[in-house]
């Protein structure tokens, strides 16, 4: 066995999950209390059907037997005038009312059922999405979160069948009591040797359902990989690099790599699991037919009649087959709920980035502007500081540039201004209040951010600026409003369908635009935000420099009386800017006006000099 191969968790571990079955069924019951009852009661309804027809198909039998043995009426006719044979014929009559009622029912339960999954699908989704919409985007950052994420969002999709399990299981459970009550009534050694001849084969299903548990959870991140390289080998977005280097082999084998280990550890439970559960099942066989061989001498021996035998035979034929399949899907249903660990799990997950109970409002308007106060900040599970000792200022109604080379903590600082983290160490402040003082999602309304790897949203052009403030996406003069200011109405007239058409290569209808014409749509995002504080991190990065220039004078004059944010390279636009702060490994190295920082030596005036001279 390799080093790294799953261990299989105890059967303590197993039986724990069973755990999860009642919280299971509240999200089933928060999801469709109606169709919940409905099923709970078809189910017990058709859980007694089996036994009552035994039961009526013996009487008729022993009613034939005593009327056969009996001289009586010749023709059928002279049996109908008889009389005798009526409580036969009203057997018969009810006998065949309760198959077509087993029947309806069954349709029943079927229908409801598929209502019922449907719903809880609906449900849990809604509820992973609100759940995910409130946790940190550390979180999303974190390689073992995306495992969790994405086994809690697979395994509980596949495990929604588990209800109608459930609820199979409930009625094989009543059904199960009411033929072991009529085998009882008979000889309770004929129980008791069915269970035990069973038992094996349930220890024997749950060990090795426990297995597959166990490698499907250790292989969650292979299979996250495996997806990952099935989505780059076959998509709009990667194609073109996939053909032009020729990756297709090598994504190929990767591939095989990782699906060839898990096939083989696969393989090797499927085959143990073969050899191992056919010998317990032939176990099960032998208990069935010592027990039939019982009933066959006792109805030799005439202790029991031809009725009894046909129950007896019949019961214990269901008996052994219902119990089989209790004992199997109980089982199973107890590693299905295994499954269910990684959804609860999911759901424990809470944010560290949180309002506080007594947040106070974000300043309409902001008064002062924010402060970065020696400012320590590192990824989580990164030795080195993103940002250290970073001390700075973005006053009220001031347009500020962030120079810097790349790594040099630019985003970091947005990131950190719009809570998307908060820091290891100092504080920033707005007005002079610490940010964790504020209302979260007040401070991210007042705060709109561009950034450069902006999402390109399929939907329709209009949608994908009304993205800015979603909340004014029926606002279509604003909406135009904001594609003017920036430059994107030009692009939009060009589209056939303009602000109502679709944009994106992932749908058929969809119009795939040039990067730049994106990053004009992106940046009308941030005029629909209309927020005091307002950032572009880089979106313009594909526009020429003439556009980009226009872009960002456009920027200032439109957000005069608040605070914006410019982070580019190009020198031509950083220079508008009222200030320009110089960062050098996550620290402000200087800072000033264009012709401030080019009078003195330093790092801003060798950038400046070092692009300058490109255009020479
Ligand atoms: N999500 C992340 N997880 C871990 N480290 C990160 C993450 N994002 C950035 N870093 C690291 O933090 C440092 C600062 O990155 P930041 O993105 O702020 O730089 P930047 O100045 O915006 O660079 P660029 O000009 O390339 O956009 C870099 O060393 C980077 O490797």
């Amino acid at each position: 066995m390799p080093p790294d191969a799953p261990k299989s968790p105890d059967f303590s571990a197993r039986w724990a999950a069973l755990r999860n079955i009642p919280p299971f069924l509240a999200m089933v019951w928060r999801a469709a209390p109606g169709l919940t009852l409905a099923m709970v009661a078809l189910r017990l309804m058709r859980a007694v059907m089996p036994v009552a027809m035994l039961w009526i198909g013996k009487l008729i039998i022993d009613q034939v037997v005593a009327l056969s043995g009996t001289p009586g009426p010749e023709t059928l006719r002279d049996w109908w005038d008889s009389g005798l044979a009526d409580t036969l014929i009203w057997l018969v009559a009810l006998e065949l009312g309760l198959a077509v009622a087993q029947d309806v029912l069954g349709r029943l339960v079927a229908y409801v059922d598929a209502l019922l999954q449907e719903k809880l699908v609906i449900d849990i989704s809604i509820r992973l999405m609100d759940h995910a919409a409130g946790l940190d985007l550390a979180s999303f950052e974190d390689a073992s979160f995306q495992d969790r994420l994405d086994r809690a969002r697979r395994q509980t999709m596949g495990r929604i069948p588990l209800v109608n399990q459930v609820m199979q299981q409930l009625q094989d459970v009543v059904t199960v009591a009411s033929f072991a009550a009529g085998l009882i009534l008979y000889n309770p050694w004929l129980v008791v040797l069915l269970a035990v001849a069973l038992i094996p084969s349930l220890l024997g299903e749950m060990h090795f359902n426990a297995r597959s548990y166990a490698l499907n959870h250790a292989r969650a991140a292979d299979r996250r990989e495996r997806d990952y390289l099935r989505m780059i080998a076959a998509t709009s977005e990667t194609a073109k690099e996939v053909k032009i280097f020729g990756l297709s082999p090598w994504l190929r084998d990767r591939y095989l790599t990782l699906a060839r280990r898990f096939y083989v550890e696969n393989r090797a439970i499927q085959r143990r699991q073969l050899s191992v559960m056919a010998v317990l099942t032939a176990l099960g066989t032998l208990a069935y037919y010592a027990a039939f061989l019982w009933i066959i001498a006792r109805t030799l021996t005439g202790t029991l009649t031809l009725g009894d035998l046909t129950f007896l035979s019949g019961s214990f034929l269901r008996l052994r087959g219902l119990l089989e399949g209790l004992l199997s899907s109980f089982s199973s249903m107890a590693g299905q709920a295994m499954y269910l660990d990684d959804l609860f799990d999911f759901f424990t997950a809470v944010p560290a980035i949180a309002s506080k109970p007594d947040a106070i409002p974000v300043p309409v308007p902001i008064r002062q502007g924010f402060r970065f106060e020696d400012v320590g900040f590192r990824y989580p599970g990164r030795e080195a500081w993103a940002v250290r000792h970073m001390t700075l200022d973005l006053h009220a109604g001031e347009t500020v540039a962030l120079v810097g080379e790349n790594g040099a903590g630019k985003t970091t600082i947005v990131k950190l201004l719009a809570r998307l983290y908060d820091p290891d160490e100092g504080r920033i402040t707005l007005d002079g209040r610490d940010l964790r003082d504020y209302d979260l999602e007040e401070l991210r309304a007042a705060i709109g951010v561009i950034f450069q790897d902006f999402v390109r949203y399929a939907v329709t052009a209009a949608e994908n600026i009304a993205i800015g403030r979603i909340d004014e996406r029926e606002d279509r003069p604003r909406i135009t409003a904001s594609a003017e200011r920036a430059l994107a109405d030009q692009v939009i007239a060009k589209l056939p369908l303009g602000y109502d058409q679709m944009v994106g290569k992932r749908f058929a209808r969809g119009l795939d635009l040039s990067g730049g014409e994106w990053q004009k749509l992106a940046i009308a995002r941030a005029y629909m935000r209309d927020a005091q504080l307002l950032v572009l991190d880089e979106p313009t990065a594909a526009l020429d420099a003439r556009a980009e220039y226009e872009v960002f004078q456009r920027f200032r004059d439109l957000t005069q009386g608040r605070i914006a944010l410019l982070i580019s390279h190009r020198f031509s636009s950083v220079r508008m800017a009222d200030r320009i702060i110089v960062l050098e490994g996550g620290r402000v190295q200087d800072q000033g006006t264009h012709q401030e920082l080019l009078s003195r030596p330093g790092r801003y005036r060798e950038l400046f000099e070092l692009q300058a001279q490109g255009y020479r």
